[in-house]
């Protein structure tokens, strides 16, 4: 590629250069046919933005409050593991990106830095993510949240167990240490068969964690709880009456359960079950401010994002994180001004156009 990128599709063309091909199959691949990761990109395609014309956007404001904290746009660093394989700064680079952009941080306890390296790193609100772990890795790990100054808990409630990435387990990829289970777990996993990284979840997640046991979380920490993982309208509604204060809709960014839907595909029918009760956050196939409008005008209050910003790791470091969160954000803002809206409340159903509206107009 000539020059420098002009959108974030071109850094994962840089990405793919530097990176050697092991690693860049774990950030990019998806669960076994890959037909969802296509699909969380293609979905968006087949959504069309409806503008208005004529309204005063010299001033557009991108800004929005999540769980009570100011952020520049609604656009989340999604929690993403092993950040050292695509650069050795790792997370605490990322984390600095988002703190440059003015944007939340989800540090995954999967890190390759500390979770006390990433808070002492940079003054970035942060969030920490957490899978339904055995009972000790959990306190520890709500324990030492709280006092390193994380705003949150993303229970990420779509891994009872790994999803199969087959090229993860054809190229044997070696986990990183992930330095936060030093003292948890008293082997580092191994595996002659395929991915290590699978031999290492199984170790660490407990399968029978349920909707009952997030009381028990609840019980072991003030933060607020947000849920991660929800694809339906059923699950959202017990998320709610479970008390959590947040819900994400995501698929994991296609790595968990291939043919679940689209993420965007599935996010009306979650909004619709939650009723404006608790935010609701979106992931899955961001790769445009047009794709954060239409999540935004289908009901999420902020979109997260994963592999455009460990691309942008992998290809300059912190500044290529900032320059993909500003990529986005500049591209977020354009789309407002293209349509009429001058905030991201003016954002609304009526501003865009699915499948369904199609088939009727055609009926
Ligand atoms: C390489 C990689 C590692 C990930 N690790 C985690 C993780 O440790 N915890 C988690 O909840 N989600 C993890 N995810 C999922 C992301 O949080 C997010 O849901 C997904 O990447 C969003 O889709 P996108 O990559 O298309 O933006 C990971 C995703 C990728 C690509
Ligand atoms: C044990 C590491 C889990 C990382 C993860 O969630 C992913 O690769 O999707």
């Amino acid at each position: 590629m000539a020059g420098e990128p002009v959108n974030v599709n071109e850094f994962e063309e840089l990405a793919r250069q530097v990176l050697p091909k092991i690693s860049y199959d774990f950030f990019s691949g998806g669960a076994e046919d890959q037909h969802t990761l296509k699909q969380n990109i293609e979905a968006f395609r087949r959504i069309t933005i409806r503008p208005r014309i004529l309204v005063d956007v010299s001033k557009i404001d991108m800004s929005t409050i999540i769980l009570g904290h100011k952020t520049s746009a609604p656009i989340i660093v999604a929690p993403t593991s092993s950040h050292q394989l695509a650069h050795p700064e790792g997370e605490v680079a990322t984390a600095r990106g988002a703190a440059a952009c003015n944007v939340i941080m989800g540090v995954a306890f999967t890190s390759t830095c500390t979770m006390e390296e990433v808070a002492s790193s940079c003054k970035a609100v942060r969030f920490i993510q957490t899978f339904a772990f055995k009972r000790e890795i959990t306190a520890n790990m709500v324990q030492r949240a709280e006092r390193n100054g994380f705003r949150a808990i993303i229970l990420t409630a779509d891994t009872p167990r790994l999803g199969r990435k087959e090229a993860d387990i054809k190229n044997k990829m070696i986990a990183p240490p992930f330095k936060n289970f030093e003292g948890l777990i008293s082997t580092v996993a191994v595996s002659d068969k395929g991915s290590n990284v699978e031999a290492y979840a199984a170790e660490t997640l407990d399968p029978s964690f349920c909707w009952k046991d997030i009381a028990w979380l609840k019980s072991i920490t003030k933060l607020p709880i947000l849920i991660k993982g929800v694809l339906t309208g059923e699950d959202a509604t017990k998320a709610i009456e479970a008390g959590v204060a947040g819900i994400i809709v995501s698929n994991h960014g296609a790595r968990q359960l291939d043919y679940t839907p689209a993420t965007i595909s599935a996010l009306e029918e979650v909004v619709h079950a939650v009723q404006v009760k608790v935010p609701v956050l979106f992931d899955g196939g961001i790769r445009r401010g047009t794709d954060i409008f239409k999540a935004l005008a289908l009901g999420a209050k902020a979109v997260l994002i994963g592999r455009p910003v460990i691309y942008g790791l992998a290809a300059k470091g912190e500044t290529g994180v900032k320059q993909v969160i500003e990529m986005l954000k500049n591209e977020l803002e354009q789309t407002m001004a293209l349509a009429g809206c001058r905030t991201v409340d003016d954002i609304t159903r009526s501003h865009v156009n699915t499948e369904t509206e199609r088939m009727e107009c055609r009926m």
